[in-house]
């Protein structure tokens, strides 16, 4: 059994009471707050993010849940008595307090990424675990800054479309890498030259860490240093920008070569359809929760 260590003040905060009470709670020696939805996985959830592109619906959650942490429970009560008679927080709620245990944090973090099963013999395998048996093809890979550690579905069907494309000796362009996981995966399979932009930079320097680490050759670079053509050209991006880059990715697909699109939802392939139509047959080519990947072979 873990002992307690810490103890966290709970409140139930309106959205337009969040930072001053979060602002009260530092102030009374808190030694970190965290805000939360407290609507999350409730009717009353909303969405605060938008589609790329779109403002989001709402500036911030209509009730949040803010923890503040303290040394003993005597300091977390005395912040509540003390927050208690301020008009501020007259519409607030106060939930309780809860002890927090000494955890080991880098052992509870690394206990949530599991190697990832993509084909039956190629795993994505976070550093700090041993290859599973019968894994022939390994990409190794810890959660980063960018985007792309193998969990998501619309990573998992690009990997396994490289693993069973037959990669060796062709061109690939990995456009909008992330991690470079997909680059990564291209390189591993055979390809005779890997290319992989992103428009972040945090993106690219990752990307190009990744690679080494895998001893794999990848170019990485921001999307302007594209200017040749591929074999293979894999985008997990997203619905919108995916439809702005539909003239610039079929531009960089080779004769014969593939076009491989990712981050669409199902409800989202015929528009995805109607904006590739002036250059390739996109197709439903897999699906995962909700996700599909599209793919078109040019002639
Ligand atoms: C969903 S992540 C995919 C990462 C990785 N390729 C994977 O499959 O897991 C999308 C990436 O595309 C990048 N991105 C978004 N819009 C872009 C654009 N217009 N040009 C280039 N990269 C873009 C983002 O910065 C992000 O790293």
């Amino acid at each position: 059994m873990q002992s307690a260590r810490w103890v966290e003040l709970v409140l139930r905060v309106p959205e337009a009471r969040v930072e001053t009470v979060s602002d009260a709670l530092q102030a009374l020696d808190a030694l970190s707050v965290t805000v939360e939805d407290a609507d999350a996985d409730t009717e009353a959830e909303q969405a605060l993010f938008g589609e790329p592109g779109l403002p989001p619906p709402a500036a911030g959650w209509r009730h949040s849940r803010v923890a503040a942490l303290f040394d003993t429970p005597a300091q977390a009560r005395e912040a509540a008595a003390l927050l208690q008679v301020q008009d501020f927080f007259a519409d607030s709620v106060i939930e309780g307090l809860r002890p927090v245990a000494d955890t080991d944090w880098v052992r509870l973090t690394q206990s949530q990424f599991e190697p990832v099963p993509i084909t039956a013999d190629f795993w994505i395998v976070p550093s700090w675990h041993e290859p599973p048996a019968g894994a022939h093809t390994v990409i190794r890979l810890d959660p980063g800054l960018a985007f792309g550690t193998g969990t998501h579905p619309t990573t998992r069907m690009c990997l396994r479309w490289i693993a069973t494309h037959g990669m060796a000796g062709r061109r690939v362009l990995d456009y909008g890498c992330g991690s470079g996981i997909l680059a990564i995966a291209a390189a591993k399979f055979g390809a005779s030259a890997v290319d992989a932009v992103d428009i972040d930079p945090a993106a690219v320097a990752a990307t190009q860490a990744n690679a080494a680490a895998n001893a794999v050759n990848v170019r990485a670079g921001l999307p302007e240093a594209v200017n040749a053509t591929y074999d293979v050209v894999l985008a997990n991006i997203l619905a919108t920008p995916l439809k702005v880059l539909a003239p610039l990715l079929c531009a960089q697909v080779a004769s014969t070569g593939h076009l491989v699109l990712a981050g669409i939802l199902e409800r989202q392939a015929d528009e995805l359809r109607a904006a590739y139509a002036p250059w390739v047959t996109l197709q439903v080519h897999d699906a995962v929760d909700g996700w599909i990947l599209m793919t078109a072979q040019r002639t």
